[in-house]
């Protein structure tokens, strides 16, 4: 393997307890709020079919117009304190906010830009009292942060010429500064978001982005900080030359998730998804594909079983409102982790064969095992196949731990689980697989006898 001054610094999880509780959050909430909020997809009269937050590359969009919406901010709805609580009623455990996304528009009052929330007609800070609304409800916050700014004097793309590069240092000292800024005005954070740091300019910054990582780890002891942040030696980001994992988790699954436990690679990670194909911040007009609460909680239980997290993106619109159908959504996703977040919260990957009904999720603590069914079998008979020497005595429903199930051997190591499909059923089911004594050694995972 290559010798890499910058490369992974750490192989295999963390273990410390921040990264503990990082692991067992199961669900979050990304909110990308900022000035792309007021065009909302349209401008004179225009429909942008792109991502909203994007809308300043649009030809339709000229940057002198979008770098005057600044003055319009004013978003006399906003009210941190009922997003949290939404949040909350919907099960999430932490959220992810965007400090400044590319347009460079800072929602904190920054000492180094006067492209900041200070100077529009609104004036106040916005990330403390999210921060500090989340924080109260015991939400994690975690603060999103593009490098890329297009808003910035010194940013560049690549560096060609030797006025690039000192350009480019300036702006490298000017992204220091709002990243240290954050954290001293932040101190709550429990770790940021990284986006933005796919150009070349970036890539050749190994050096200088493993020092301020460790600068920001100094600063808040047990930060979390995603595989998105820094390039190695050779430009390389989320995994080092060597193939190994750079940062606290994997970052790569923006609007996809992993099929199989093996391409996880066995890291931590998370997967952040929009609710239409491709919209972060508030799109007037949805187009397209819009995922159902049934859509989205499958995709949350996927990740949750194969060891990730699943961040649901919410795009506040320009008066600081929650749109409508995200409400409706948070609100049906609520009521089934109501019922069910005891398969979620603290879960994680059980590897036992994978089964067309649905997904296994392992209680790390307990060792409980929990079936969570998607798609019913016509005969309601659900196969299970279980390594050796496994008992399943205790085998009962999670809405109703009377109603409990005598699984049928119809193989070693292979039974069906036959449910009473009678009633009509249109959310996920939950049935639960107690581990007797026997079966839990030190590290509650069933062991071979
Ligand atoms: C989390 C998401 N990452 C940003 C983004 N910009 C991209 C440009 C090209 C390809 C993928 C991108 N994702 C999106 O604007 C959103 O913030």
């Amino acid at each position: 393997s290559l010798t890499l001054k910058h490369g992974a610094h750490r192989l295999g999880k963390r273990t410390d307890p921040m990264m503990e509780r990082w692991r067992n959050y199961g669900l979050g909430q990304f909110i990308h709020w900022g000035l792309y909020a007021i065009p909302g997809g349209h401008w004179n009269g225009a429909y942008y079919g792109g991502a909203a937050e994007w809308i300043r590359a649009w030809k339709g969009m000229p940057n002198e117009q979008y770098d005057n919406l600044y003055k319009e901010f004013d978003p006399a709805e906003f009210d941190p304190k009922a997003w949290a609580e939404q949040a909350k009623d919907m099960g999430a455990k932490y959220m992810i906010i965007t400090t400044k996304h590319h347009d460079g528009f800072c929602l904190w009052p920054s000492e180094f830009t006067d492209y900041d929330v200070t100077n529009t007609p609104y004036g106040n800070d916005i990330i403390g009292p999210l921060v500090e609304a989340y924080d109260a409800v015991g939400i994690d916050v975690y603060l999103y942060f593009s490098v890329m700014d297009w808003n910035h004097p010194g940013y560049r793309s690549k560096l060609e010429t030797i006025n690039d590069k000192e350009a480019y240092e300036e702006f490298k000292e000017f992204t220091r500064n709002q990243l240290l800024e954050l954290l001293e005005r932040y101190p709550t954070t429990k770790g940021l978001w990284f986006d933005g740091t796919w150009d070349a300019a970036w890539k050749e910054q190994a050096d200088f982005a493993d020092n301020l990582a460790t600068e920001m780890r100094e600063m808040i002891p047990g930060l979390i900080i995603g595989s998105r942040f820094r390039p190695d030696d050779y430009g390389n980001r989320h995994f080092d030359s060597n193939g190994d994992l750079m940062g606290d988790y994997e970052q790569g699954w923006e609007r996809k998730l992993p099929e199989t436990y093996e391409e996880t690679k066995g890291n931590d990670w998370d997967c952040v998804m929009t609710v239409p194909e491709n919209q972060w911040g508030y799109h007037s007009d949805w187009r397209g594909h819009v995922k159902t609460s049934y859509e989205l909680i499958e995709m949350l239980v996927k990740s949750v079983s194969l060891d990730g997290n699943f961040v649901m993106n919410f795009g506040p619109n320009g008066q600081g409102e929650i749109r409508q159908e995200e409400t409706q959504l948070a609100k049906e996703i609520g009521e089934w982790m109501d019922k069910n977040n005891e398969a979620i919260y603290g879960c994680g990957y059980l590897d036992w064969e994978k089964q067309d009904w649905g997904y296994y999720t392992k209680d790390r603590q307990t060792g409980k095992i929990y079936m969570i069914v998607f798609n019913r079998p016509l005969n309601g008979a659900l196969k299970i196949k279980t390594p050796d020497k496994v008992s399943l005595d205790k085998v009962y429903s999670l809405k109703d731990s009377s109603q409990s199930f005598v699984p049928e051997e119809i193989h070693k190591n292979e039974f069906f689980i036959h449910y009473p499909f009678s009633e009509h059923i249109d959310s996920p089911i939950v049935i639960v697989i107690e581990p007797s004594s026997n079966e839990i050694d030190q590290n509650n995972s069933y062991q071979k006898a």
